[in-house]
């Protein structure tokens, strides 16, 4: 929708890969709906996804033991984040919708885009104690998974449901800030079907993002994954 603006977080080390090739349909469809896109290219940018001292720029709240979550919070208050995760608050807090685009790793997301989760949604920016799910404080935002497989969409079927490993990404992350969730986009296998099946997979997509903006988010509750 025009005006919207939208944040891919983009974690593939290749531009001619299939989520390469994902990452770049959905750009050139939402810029031409008129949404304002912005990319964090996670490998591009080698972001740092070790959560360390070094993410607190001047003194800690408590030198003699030290908590990140406890750092995290106190140097977000003072304004004392390492400038790369000020950059990426930033780009979550103009955001409507984030994407985040990816290939499964071990029924997850990869080590680089969970780094990106642990030290950009900080206590105080994302959350607080009594200031998370639909009290979340990214409230109003939408968030969407989108990412491929090895495993074929029938081996995913017959060895349990897929929304099980959303779980924790969707509910355990973004709910937990508040964001709604709408339904995965998942291409099983690209590396396995033909090119025909994965040409219609890069349409479908297409397809999905021209309508995006009248999708209503899932119901995010412990049902929705494990009924
Ligand atoms: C550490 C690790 C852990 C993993 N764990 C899991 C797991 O738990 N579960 C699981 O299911 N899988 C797992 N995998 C597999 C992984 O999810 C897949 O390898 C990955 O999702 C494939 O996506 P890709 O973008 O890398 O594919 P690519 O290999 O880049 O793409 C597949 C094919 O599509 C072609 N292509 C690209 N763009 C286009 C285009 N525009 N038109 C037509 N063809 C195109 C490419 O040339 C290529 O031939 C794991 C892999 C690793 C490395
Ligand atoms: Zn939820």
């Amino acid at each position: 929708m025009a005006g919207k603006k939208v944040l891919i977080v983009y974690a593939h080390q290749e531009p001619k890969s299939f989520n390469g090739s994902l990452l770049k349909i959905a750009v050139e469809e939402l810029t031409k709906q008129g949404c304002s896109v912005t990319v964090s290219d996670l490998y591009a940018m080698q972001f740092e996804p070790r959560a360390t001292r070094n993410d607190i720029v001047g003194h800690l709240h408590n030198p003699e033991a030290f908590n990140y979550g406890v750092e995290t919070w106190e140097a977000y208050k003072r304004g004392g984040l390492s400038k790369d995760l000020v950059e990426e608050q930033k780009k979550v807090q103009e955001a409507d919708l984030l994407i985040f685009q990816f290939p499964l790793f071990w029924f997850n997301m990869p080590a680089i885009l969970k780094g990106w989760m642990d030290r950009v949604l900080v206590q105080g920016f994302a959350y607080d104690l009594s200031k998370a799910y639909d009290g979340g404080l990214l409230q109003g935002k939408l968030c969407l998974f989108s990412f491929t497989t090895g495993g074929s969409k029938e081996k995913y079927a017959t060895r349990g449901d897929i929304r099980y490993l959303l779980w924790p990404m969707q509910h355990g992350i973004m709910h937990f800030c508040g964001v709604k969730v709408l339904a995965p986009h998942i291409c099983y296998a690209p590396e396995s079907v033909s090119e025909e099946k994965r040409k219609e997979m890069l349409t479908a997509w297409t397809q999905r993002l021209k309508t995006l903006w009248k999708e209503e988010p899932i119901d995010c509750s412990p049902e929705w994954y494990f009924k």
